[in-house]
């Protein structure tokens, strides 16, 4: 299995390229490009650690040496965002960072799974499927918005809410990946009850829970140690699907036929092509009914301005 990670020297990167050195399967490959120069050593420095998976690192302006034979290509290449910005102000450099980078995946390793990080995610997945759709490669099962930051998240802030073991809380998040596209269902979590008022705060939190991150960085950046243990969640995730392993399940922003838009996060189950069925995320209460219903025009908005980028 070979795992190539575009944006390796940064942030995320970096921490995603350790974890994933530290728990792929035996025999792995690990294939880490960046445009900076720094990159062929952050492999040399992962080589040094006793597991088997080999790592090699690739700078420059050309990805493809790095995706030559990739299984899996996790994408968090691009600029962060500082306090006082959205997301959606990352467009402008990183839409067109993601089309180059993507239109080099569908030319080097078309059959690949790609998970998006880079944001705005909501966008950069709808400008991803259309430079694999431009070159005749797209396959909806296969190109995936990485959301798992909101679950991890959502699974965190509720065991802290509520006293739990944090292993035993598994909690869907359905939308997108900004503001009010992220909707965490709450009320089908197993064994806990919350008032109007909790869900309502938990909601506000995980929604805001980015922007918590980047004022407490202070203009550094973004999360990036808990995007990197998320985003290796679901890599590790998009490997044992391929692997064949079953009941591979994630919640992630997929072109899943949902009735609500054209990609919506949701839980989907993962096998040897990629997304093996869009599972339907259940009953949901008025709150998260009437959230997803008012979540739809920003949705549809962003998606539209990431199919128009391409176009
Ligand atoms: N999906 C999510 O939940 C989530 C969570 C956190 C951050 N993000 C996003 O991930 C992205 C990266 O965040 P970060 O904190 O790692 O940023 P960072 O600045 O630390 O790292 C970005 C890396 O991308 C590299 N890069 C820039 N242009 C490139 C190109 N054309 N080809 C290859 N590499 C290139 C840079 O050299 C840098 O090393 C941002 O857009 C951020 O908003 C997404
Ligand atoms: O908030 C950001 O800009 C980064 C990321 O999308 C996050 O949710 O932490």
């Amino acid at each position: 299995m070979k795992v190539a990670v575009l944006g390796a020297a940064g942030g995320i990167g970096q921490a995603l390229a350790l974890l994933l050195k530290t728990q792929l399967p035996a025999d792995s490959k690990l294939s880490l490009y960046d445009i900076a120069p720094v990159t062929p050593g952050v492999a040399v420095d992962l080589s040094h650690i006793p597991t088997a998976v080999e790592v090699k690192g690739f700078a420059g302006q050309d990805p493809s040496p790095a995706l030559e034979g990739a299984d899996v290509v996790l994408i968090s290449a691009g600029v962060a965002r500082k306090p006082g910005m959205d997301r959606s102000d990352l467009f402008n450099i990183n839409a067109g960072i993601v089309r180059n980078l993507v239109e080099k995946c569908a030319a080097t390793c078309p059959n690949a799974l790609i998970g998006i990080i880079t944001n705005p995610v909501n966008t950069t997945v709808a400008i991803a499927a259309e430079v694999l759709k431009a070159a005749g490669v797209y396959d909806k099962n296969r190109l995936f918005g990485i959301t798992t930051l909101d679950v991890i998240r959502s699974e965190t802030f509720v065991a802290e809410a509520k006293g739990l073991n944090v292993a035993d809380v598994t909690v869907n998040v359905i939308g997108g990946h900004s503001g009010v596209t992220i909707l965490p269902l709450l009320s089908q979590i197993e064994g806990v009850s919350f008032t109007d008022e909790e869900v309502a705060a938990l909601t506000t939190r995980i929604q805001n829970a980015g922007t918590e991150v980047v004022e407490a960085k202070a203009g550094g950046g973004s999360a990036t140690l808990s995007m990197g243990q998320a985003a290796c969640r679901f890599g590790l995730a998009l490997v044992r699907g391929l692997q064949g392993e079953e009941n591979v399940v994630e919640c992630a922003y997929v072109d899943g036929g949902s009735e609500h838009a054209e990609f919506f996060a949701q839980p989907i189950l993962l096998g040897k092509k990629g997304v093996e069925k869009v599972l339907a995320y259940g009953d949901v209460s008025e709150f998260e009914a009437n959230a997803r219903d008012a979540m739809l025009d920003t949705l549809k908005a962003d998606i539209k301005l990431g199919v128009e980028f391409v176009k």
